[in-house]
């Protein structure tokens, strides 16, 4: 039985910081960092059955062609995935009434729908980038035992030897996406790659304003850097402990990000909404297929 401090339930029954019960989630769940975009999302909805907000947590279910989605805004970085992955499992494979974890499990379709920053100069802004491997700056899953065997540790050898990396920095782990949802996605429209979550917009990602960097080369390095083929494309704050989580919870979980900057060539879009909201209909339409 899972004590009431490590699983905290609200009094009207709903889980701690999502404030949702089981019945309120969807098989597949669409995961945004912006609160704002949930509403964007649940636009395109053909009927809503639910909605809550805690904090920047916000939650709307509902049907878009015959299929019922839950779309939830996680807020932004690693810390709230933790929060989030944590709870959605619980909601899903934990008796909440018992407190005891079911012996039937539901594995759960995540998809997260981000804005990014492009770390190549042939991926522009507006592009759509699917990150078929993300790479944790964060830490986060270091704190779980099972963080090895969910990684690929051959990686994360090679990049940590190719860039020097500090001891001082959290030690990155390197997880893959589901295949069966990147198989969803196989068109020219979108770009593959591989996608750094940062624990920062700012020093973690790079960007300098008045404090300069503890590997001021870093950005550089990330660009060069090939392991079996695949480049480094893109930067956000949220995939690695999506996909992280979800293999050690057995979920399926994929990313796709609208790049919003090139660090690159220096452009950014700040006006990306429109571009946003056709992302949001075209993996939709390919979920719902
Ligand atoms: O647009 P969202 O989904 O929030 O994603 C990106 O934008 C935020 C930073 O501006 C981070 O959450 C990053 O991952
Ligand atoms: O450069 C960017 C743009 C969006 N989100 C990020 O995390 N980085």
């Amino acid at each position: 039985m899972i004590q009431e401090s490590e699983l905290i339930l609200n009094n009207d029954g709903t889980i701690f910081h999502l404030h949702l019960k089981p019945e309120n989630v969807a098989d597949q769940v669409i995961l945004v960092g912006d609160q704002d975009r949930v509403e964007t999302v649940a636009g395109f909805f053909d009927s809503i059955e639910f909605s809550a907000q805690n904090r920047e947590f916000k939650t709307i279910t509902g049907l878009y062609k015959n299929r019922r989605i839950s779309v939830i805004s996680t807020g932004i970085g690693t810390d709230n995935i933790d929060i989030v992955l944590n709870e959605l499992d619980a909601l899903v494979n934990i008796d909440l009434k018992t407190r005891e974890i079911k012996k039937e499990k539901k594995s759960l379709s995540i998809v997260r729908i981000g804005t990014s920053g492009s770390l190549q100069e042939d991926i522009p802004v507006n592009s759509y980038v699917i990150s078929q491997k993300s790479i944790g700056f964060d830490g986060m899953l270091n704190f779980y035992a099972d963080r090895e065997l969910i990684s690929d540790l051959p990686f994360e050898k090679a990049f940590k030897s190719f860039t020097g990396w500090k001891n001082s920095l959290p030690t990155p782990y390197v997880v893959n996406s589901s295949k069966k949802l990147i198989s969803k996605f196989d068109t020219e429209l979108f770009k593959k790659g591989v996608t750094i979550s940062a624990p920062g917009f700012y020093g973690p990602q790079g960007r300098v304003l008045r404090i300069p960097l503890a590997m001021p080369q870093l950005n550089q390095l990330l660009e060069q850097f090939q392991f079996e083929g695949l480049k480094i494309t893109n930067f956000e704050m949220e995939s690695s402990a999506i996909y992280g989580l979800s293999k050690m919870l057995g979920h399926n979980a994929l990313t796709v990000c609208l790049i919003i900057a090139n660090r690159v060539t220096g452009q950014a879009n700040e006006n990306y909404r429109p571009k946003m909201e056709h992302l949001i209909k075209t993996v939709l339409d390919n979920l719902t297929e």
